[in-house]
């Protein structure tokens, strides 16, 4: 399997090349050159295996002959063995029509978990290979940066830099960052949004005062490698709730559109998917962009779900680019323009293109706490706020007759205890598997929101 640039001018590489590089060198993300497709046949035969071997099945043909089959079953079920439940990703019944499935039962109680555990050994594969080190620079809005150190910490070869934005995680969020004391994490909270620690880091990628020095690498959902891993659990849940023969629908709450474009490559792959309901908070140029054609940024409004206060949504380009028709020349000419102006019409056909999958709601916070309150008072479930936005879009989208509508929960109601204790009146304690999180002491530099701030610290202390 080969792996084009969205933006076209890149090389082609392949599975271990896309891993290790994150993002393109022309600033666009990596995609398959072309989509693996699966009979029903060959779908219907995953029935009932267990999730390390669902995923090792599902992941092979992306990964090619990068790994043996063997191989990538061992590490998938590496990986999946630090999961608190057998299932891995279990559903769960809320009414008729509606499923919740649990994204997170991995360490860091989130569902950056999922794809993480297998990407912390998937470096340490092919950088045992290779040889040399990686420097990892990413941003998060709280999930991604706990996954990742969690997947990374003590490892030989994988240094890491995590930014944060200075008062935009949650206090479980930034504590299960800050108190991993390991010599090759380093977490950095800088003033701003967590559009400008994005930002920072795909100029990072570009910046050769740092690359001639230090191979940089990512684990944001830029690296190909995070949204293959997340494509499994679409086909776990469309097999047991009758797939391949009865077609599923899906409501994932969205940030970075990482999550959400794991489902339109399993729809690729030949998975029967209904529809997939993009839900947004009122940070929603996801919204405006499905449903009007307006990508256009505004600034960050801070809410109770802030894993999704982003404007900038790195995954969306790979969605206009394949719906787009695969144009790298012209989805280059437009995301610079995007850049130049924060702002961008689509496509005709990228609006087609996309709305015969997707469709888009928008959860305002008092829609989130409702949410969250019917879950609990209705079916006995404490969600968090994310998951709450996921199930109101799924309740309030234009439902397909027939179809079992499956919510993404995609972080531990813990992680959020404050929002849902003040919607439900309930506060969820945090499982013991993340340890005295609130007694260990924490370490994070602070840094102005500066690109040069940014990059001078990273050089200073890159090993
Ligand atoms: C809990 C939670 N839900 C939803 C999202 C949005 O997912 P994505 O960025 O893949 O769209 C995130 C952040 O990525 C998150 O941490
Ligand atoms: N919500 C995310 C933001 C980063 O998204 P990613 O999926 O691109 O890593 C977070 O929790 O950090």
């Amino acid at each position: 399997m080969q792996y084009v640039s969205t933006r076209g001018s890149a090389p082609s590489l392949d599975f271990a090349g896309v891993t290790l590089a994150g993002l393109a060198s022309d600033g666009g993300l990596y995609v398959p050159a072309s989509w693996p497709r699966s009979s029903q046949d060959e779908i219907a035969a995953m029935r009932g295996l267990p999730y390390a071997e669902l995923a090792a099945r599902v992941m092979q043909p992306f990964v090619g002959d990068c790994l043996t089959p063997e191989r990538l079953l061992e590490l998938t079920t590496q990986a999946y063995g630090r999961f608190a439940h057998k299932a891995v990703t279990p559903l769960v019944q809320l009414d008729e029509q509606q499923w919740l499935l649990e994204l997170f039962h991995g360490p860091t109680l989130a569902f950056k978990d999922v794809a993480l555990q297998l990407l912390g050994l998937l470096f340490e594969e092919f950088l045992g290979r290779e040889g040399g080190t990686l420097t990892i620079v990413g941003a998060t809005s709280g999930d991604t940066g706990s996954a990742a150190i969690d997947a990374v910490a003590g490892l030989d070869r994988v240094e890491i830099f995590m930014l944060h934005p200075k008062g935009r995680v949650s206090d479980v969020q930034r504590r299960q960052m800050t108190t991993v004391r390991a010599p090759n994490v380093h977490n950095i909270a800088i003033e701003g949004s967590f559009d400008d620690a994005q930002a920072m880091v795909k100029r990072i990628f570009a910046d050769e005062s740092v690359t001639t020095k230090h191979r940089i690498g990512a684990v944001n959902s830029i690296n190909w490698a995070r949204l293959m891993a997340q494509v499994v659990y679409y086909f776990a849940a469309s097999l047991q709730l009758g797939g391949p023969e009865r077609k599923v629908a899906f409501s994932v709450p969205t940030g970075n559109f990482g999550d959400v474009f794991a489902g339109y490559v399993a729809a690729q792959m030949g998975l029967p998917i209904e529809q997939l309901v993009v839900a947004t908070n009122v940070n929603d140029i996801l919204h405006r962009a499905l449903s009007q054609g307006d990508y256009s940024t505004g600034s960050v409004t801070p809410t109770t779900a802030p894993s999704m206060d982003i404007q900038v949504s790195s995954n969306f380009e790979r969605l206009l680019f394949d719906v787009g028709g695969r144009d790298g020349a012209a989805l280059a000419e437009q995301m610079r323009g995007f850049e130049a102006s924060k702002a961008m019409n689509l496509t005709n056909a990228q609006r087609m293109g996309a709305s015969d999958l997707f469709t888009s709601v928008r959860a305002d916070e008092n829609d989130t706490a409702q949410s969250m309150r019917w879950a609990y008072e209705q079916c006995g479930e404490v969600i968090d706020p994310h998951t709450a936005i996921g199930l109101y879009a799924a309740r309030h989208a234009a439902q397909v007759q027939g179809s079992a509508m499956v919510t993404l929960a995609t972080a531990h109601p813990a992680k959020f205890s404050d929002a849902v204790e003040r919607a439900t009146g309930m506060r969820p304690s945090l499982p013991t598997r993340v340890g005295d999180l609130f007694a260990r002491e924490e370490a994070y530099v602070e840094l102005p929101g500066t690109y040069e701030a940014v990059r001078d610290h990273i050089v200073a202390n890159a090993s």
